[in-house]
């Protein structure tokens, strides 16, 4: 992945940088914001900012805005300057990193940026022969629409089928359909040329540019405005697309993976989604199963991430327990692995003795409906006047108990903004609007993807 650092590189910040680049991360250096905005124009594939507190942040947030340019920003300062720290927040910044710095934050914040982790775990039969079809498939050039629940692992066969394509030394480049509000993610994709709009003051290379001769992940295609939806489909037919206010086409030696986690062919019957596209989208089709239908993946995907975060926590290596196996295998996984992944990482962390029991993997009570899609309220809402978990919350406020509810979410995903959106079945812009205000009135909010340590 690729790391932009704003400030000098002789400090701590240098550190932070090395520990980054020993883990794999690309740099970029500019001594100030204006340079790293031309850096940022020129080069759609960094993913993440790093810059120091004195810097402009505020000035930083709004011409990236102004410029409909989307990349995840870090202030980075010495702890004890928390005023500056808490200002950076305000101002835009999506988190603090303190330095000096610790490797594994810098670890959680690079993973976060990029999505995760990228190791593929396989062993139910189902899902070895799903593993097969897509390795099968990697290899030629037409998109690949993959579908399934969330949290199922569909970006992780995604990057594993660009890894087994003839392009796999070329970029692999996501992004996330959803996450994204349509007037930017039009940019974002496309890119523009200077004067297209009024903040946009240089031209601007976008994601399908930054793929080429690679891959381009487009995650949660269904949620694209339809509008875009038929700019897509020109680019993808005719190979070649036009930044914002261009005249000059490019030309495109990309290919498209896409994934969805509603059914597209029900949303195309529907009018919500383009038919030309989806069957552009789906020239080959990969669905990834559900966990709770592929049970032999559950206790080595356990046995994984107890390994994995206890590496990154720096604890010892504790096993599952006979017990907390088979206490896995009971559950039904609403949430698929990344609910499981949660769960472990919660697990590393609390377990005491030689092993990790059953006792202290916190399942939460059995949910009736898969955590895909959001769910419309009325199918999930208890009847009134019978439910003790509603009646325990008559007599507070419903703004207390919708913070509350924000909070306990986002524990839960462990800080994932993407997913603790889908859950609570609101926008990702109207989550990140609530954690500003909560922020603002000086409330503890659980930093991005980074666990308890850092909470
Ligand atoms: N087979 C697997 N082996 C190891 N880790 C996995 C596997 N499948 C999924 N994961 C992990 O589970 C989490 C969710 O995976 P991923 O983001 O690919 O799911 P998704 O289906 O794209 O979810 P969403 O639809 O919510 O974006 C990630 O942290 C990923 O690393």
């Amino acid at each position: 992945m690729r790391v932009l650092i704003i400030g000098s590189l002789a400090g701590e910040l240098g550190k932070a940088a090395k520990i980054a680049v020993a883990r794999g991360a690309r740099l970029e250096q500019a001594d100030d914001i204006r340079t790293a905005l031309v850096i940022l124009r020129g080069n759609a594939g960094v993913q993440l900012v790093l810059c120091e507190l004195h810097h402009d942040i505020a000035a930083l947030v709004r011409s990236l805005a102004h410029e409909r340019i989307v990349v995840s920003v870090v202030a980075c300062g010495l702890e004890r300057d928390s005023e500056q720290a808490l200002q950076a927040v305000r101002d835009g910044a999506q988190d603090f990193l303190p330095l000096p710095p610790d490797p594994e934050l810098i670890a959680a914040m690079l993973a976060a940026a990029a999505g995760e982790s990228h190791a593929m775990i396989a062993r139910d039969p189902v899902m070895l022969a799903t593993l097969r079809r897509a390795e099968q498939v990697a290899r030629a050039q037409a998109s690949v629409l993959i579908s399934g629940e969330s949290g199922t692992g569909k970006e992780v066969i995604a990057r594993h089928i660009h890894r087994r394509s003839m392009r796999s030394t070329g970029p692999f480049i996501a992004v996330n359909c959803a996450a994204i509000p349509d007037h930017l993610l039009e940019s974002e994709l496309f890119g523009h040329e200077k004067g297209a709009f009024s903040g946009a003051v240089a031209r601007r290379i976008g994601k399908f540019e930054a793929a080429q001769q690679g891959t381009l992940l487009l995650d949660e295609i269904s949620e694209m405005d339809v509008r875009l939806q038929a700019k897509l489909l020109r680019a993808i037919q005719e190979r070649e697309i036009d930044r914002l206010g261009g005249s000059v086409p490019v030309k495109l030696d990309v290919r498209i993976l896409a994934t969805t986690n509603r059914d597209l062919a029900a949303e195309a019957a529907a009018g919500r989604f383009r038919s030309d596209l989806y069957f552009r989208l789906n020239v080959i089709g990969l669905t990834l199963p559900p966990l709770r239908d592929r049970r032999e993946d559950i206790v080595p995907l356990a046995e994984h991430y107890a390994r994995h975060y206890a590496d990154v926590n720096g604890l010892p290596y504790r096993q599952l327990s006979d017990d907390a196996g088979a206490r896995l295998l009971r559950h039904d996984w609403p949430g698929n692995v990344r609910e499981l992944e949660n769960l472990m990482h919660r697990a590393v962390l609390l377990a005491e003795g030689a092993t990790i029991s059953a006792a202290i993997l916190e399942m939460p009570s059995e949910p009736t409906t898969p955590a895909q899609a959001p769910v419309p309220v009325a199918e999930t809402a208890p009847a009134i006047g019978g439910d003790h978990a509603v009646c325990s919350l008559v007599g507070r406020r419903m703004e207390d108990v919708e913070q509350a509810l924000i909070i306990e979410t986002l524990n839960h995903t462990l800080g994932n903004r993407t997913h603790a959106a889908t859950m609570l079945g609101i926008s990702i812009r109207a989550l990140r609007n609530k954690l500003r205000d909560y922020v603002e009135q000086g409330l503890p909010v659980p930093p991005p993807q980074a666990g308890h340590w850092a909470a």
